[in-house]
């Protein structure tokens, strides 16, 4: 199944047609640039092209007032001062003749969208639209946008798919205020917000926008906003809210459709958002949230005023959406002070209503930097012309190797459809022979033995060449096998793996301190005091057939140890007996493949071949399916986490949820 694209020069047909220092960064141009970016690095001709159309009244008027309505029909036939005056009523918008028309083909664009993913003619996608639409509400323009395209959308969804559960995630500078008026009450909409905020000090200076606003009635829990309150936020910034906050509780809900109102003034050299994670980030994003509903993903353009780091980012998200391997994220650090003390609220905020939070940190461990008594930025606020040009590195390109998947097998299995098979017959330098008999077959002839082993080193090899993406292995031996590979991998001067063993069994037994190798055993007890610190034991009671305490430590410790450890390659080794879920397991192969630039290399035991095929759907970029929705997890398990989380605190800084961490 595609990815869509949706996408209409109509859009570009309206514009700013008066002097309005608020409103003139919001030019046609920043859908050609992006749209032509798509073309021009043939992303475009890899995606399905779905043309755009008018959204109806009814459908206008699942979200907005026909009084509203009736008011914005107007607008085409009003003069430029009619136009002017028209807007004054608003904050921060314009229109022009044809504005009304472009709002009806952005909201027209999203429900293309919502319906081709829905009815299964394509996995996810994306649609290039404008005026955006997080601000307008009810009633009312805001903030450049006129209809409110998501909020329509997902109503859209609900009624005309009776879906129970949709989450918004709005990665978009400005809060989406509109968006949260209009589910604030809803428990089948899950919106959430990360926002410049510096406590209201910037527009539109919302008390709603902040962390406490966290639903009301019915839908209490169901709105998250995490507050910026500074500017300068990195990719470590918005990684750990990813990870200790957004997808955690999005895994709790398990939604049947992710809208993204994808915004991009939060990237790099954005006017407006004055934030400085890098256009690749938006891989990582959107990678983190293909696992959600199916893979069920429809990213709708906001904001991004930046046309460079505009263009950039939509392609970043647009590849990724493709399938194409992730890149590798740039030297991440720890999350900045203002960013957890953000995460610490909200988690607490929040710890009433998600059971992945139930544990989070009261507030009262540090003092919640105060208000700045500061009066709002509109006094004397720079325009984005007097902003300082910001540069970064054009973004590394990601190609996809010419083979996604390789499998290495007995002769007599079956390869999964879809995979290649591994030829063993490739000739193993007689070296490199003599050091697998000496190190792993104490020299005894077995040839079986051998030909798997150096069929593993021939994969890794390939993976290490950009020959194939991703791999899996079944072997007779997998502790001896897991040992094999990360010794050939840490040979290589700057090679890392990551080892994630999954059930019970003994770590490797070459895992050295020098940081080459890190090795996450998630089973149901401690085999033994793990040796040394880059051996780290997660022990849950009941061990991996626990659905969510697999996630809560796969989100709350392995991904940022893992984007911290920043591997080239992940070694995903499933142990024999372990009891995890294939879902469980196709979710862990399905995330980890946003580290190493997806080199992913899967160990099976022979005895387990059971699970092989949906290992290779995973590999295959296949989204794995929901698991539904979480229990609780064991509060026995959540202490043991936390505390495993803070004895590594003084290694890892992307464990970091609280500000007083940094103890
Ligand atoms: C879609 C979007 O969220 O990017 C729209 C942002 C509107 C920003 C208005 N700024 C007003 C500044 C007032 N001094
Ligand atoms: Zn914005």
């Amino acid at each position: 199944m595609g990815t869509a694209l949706i996408y209409d020069e109509e859009m570009t047909s309206y514009k700013l047609l008066w002097d309005d220092p608020e409103c003139e960064v919001e030019v046609p141009e920043r859908l050609t640039v992006s749209y032509e970016a798509l073309v021009r690095s043939g992303l475009a001709d890899h995606c399905v092209s779905i043309p755009v159309r008018e959204a109806t009244e009814e459908e206008i008027l699942l979200i907005h007032s026909e009084e509203y309505l009736e008011k914005v029909k107007k607008t085409p036939h009003m003069s430029v001062q009619e136009l002017k005056d028209f807007a004054l009523q608003f904050n921060a918008v314009y229109f022009h003749p044809n504005s009304y028309h472009c709002a009806k083909l952005a909201v027209g664009a999203a429900l293309q969208l919502v319906d081709h993913v829905l009815m299964g003619k394509v996995r996810n996608g994306m649609a290039l639209v404008r005026p955006p639409g997080h601000h307008s509400m009810r009633d009312a323009a805001c903030g450049f946008c006129t209809f409110n395209n998501v909020a329509i959308a997902a109503q859209y969804a609900k009624q005309k798919y009776g879906l129970k559960r949709v989450l918004i995630v709005d990665w978009d500078i400005h809060h989406g205020q509109g968006v949260q008026y209009c589910f604030e009450d809803d428990p089948s909409v899950l919106y959430f917000s990360w926002h410049r905020y510096e406590h209201s000090i910037f527009w539109p200076h919302l008390p709603e926008s902040d962390y406490d606003a966290v639903g009301k009635d019915k839908g209490v829990g169901f709105n998250i906003n995490v507050p910026w309150n500074k500017v300068g936020m990195t990719n470590s910034d918005f990684l750990s809210v990813f990870c200790h906050v957004l997808l955690p509780v999005a895994y709790e809900f398990c939604p049947e459709l992710v809208l993204v109102s994808a915004g991009y003034d939060s990237g790099i050299g954005d006017p407006e958002g004055e934030m400085c994670a890098t256009p690749d980030i938006f891989a990582h994003l959107t990678h983190l949230l293909m696992n959600l509903a199916g893979g069920k993903v429809c990213a709708v353009l906001e904001g991004g005023y930046n046309l460079t780091s505009l263009s950039q980012s939509v392609c970043q998200t647009v590849q990724t959406l493709l399938g194409d391997p992730n890149p590798r994220p740039e030297n991440l650090r720890s999350p900045c002070q203002s960013a957890l003390e953000s995460i610490h609220c909200v988690r607490w905020a929040h710890r009433r209503y998600w059971s992945c939070l139930g544990h989070a940190a009261d507030l009262s461990s540090f003092q919640i930097s105060t208000k700045p008594s500061g009066s709002p930025k509109e006094a004397g606020e720079s325009t984005w012309k007097d902003k300082v040009a910001v540069v970064w590195p054009e973004p590394v390109k990601r190609v996809a190797p010419p083979v996604r998947t390789a499998a290495l097998l007995s002769d007599e299995a079956v390869c999964p459809e879809g995979c290649k098979r591994l030829a063993t017959s490739d000739k193993l330098d007689p070296r490199v022979a003599g050091k697998l008999r000496e190190n792993f077959l104490e020299g005894e002839g077995d040839s079986e033995a051998l030909s798997a082993l150096s069929g593993l080193i021939t994969l890794t090899e390939k993976m290490e060449k950009d020959e194939i993406l991703n791999g899996l292995a079944v072997v007779r031996d997998i502790t001896m096998a897991t040992a094999c590979v990360v010794q050939h991998v840490t040979m290589a001067p700057n090679n890392r793996v990551l080892v994630v063993c999954v059930g019970d069994g003994e770590a490797p037994s070459n895992i050295t301190e020098d940081r080459k190798a890190l090795v996450v055993r998630i089973g149901s007890r401690e085999t033994k005091q793990s040796k040394c610190k880059n051996d780290i034991p997660v022990c849950l009671k009941k061990g991996c057939a626990d659905v969510s305490g697999v996630i809560q430590a796969v989100f709350g410790l392995l991904l940022p140890l893992g984007y911290e450890f920043d591997p080239s390659l992940v070694l995903l080794v499933r142990m024999p007996g372990s009891e995890v879920s294939d879902g469980v397991w196709q979710q862990l192969t399905g995330l980890l493949q946003c580290l190493a630039q997806g080199h992913v290399l899967v160990l099976i035991q022979e005895c387990e071949k059971s699970c092989v095929s949906p290992t290779a759907c995973s590999l295959l970029g296949e989204p794995a399916p929901p698991l539904g929705q979480l229990q609780a997890p064991l509060p026995q398990d959540v202490e043991d986490m936390e505390r495993l989380r803070r004895k590594l605190l003084a290694d890892w800084t992307l464990l970091q949820t609280t500000a007083a961490d940094t103890g």
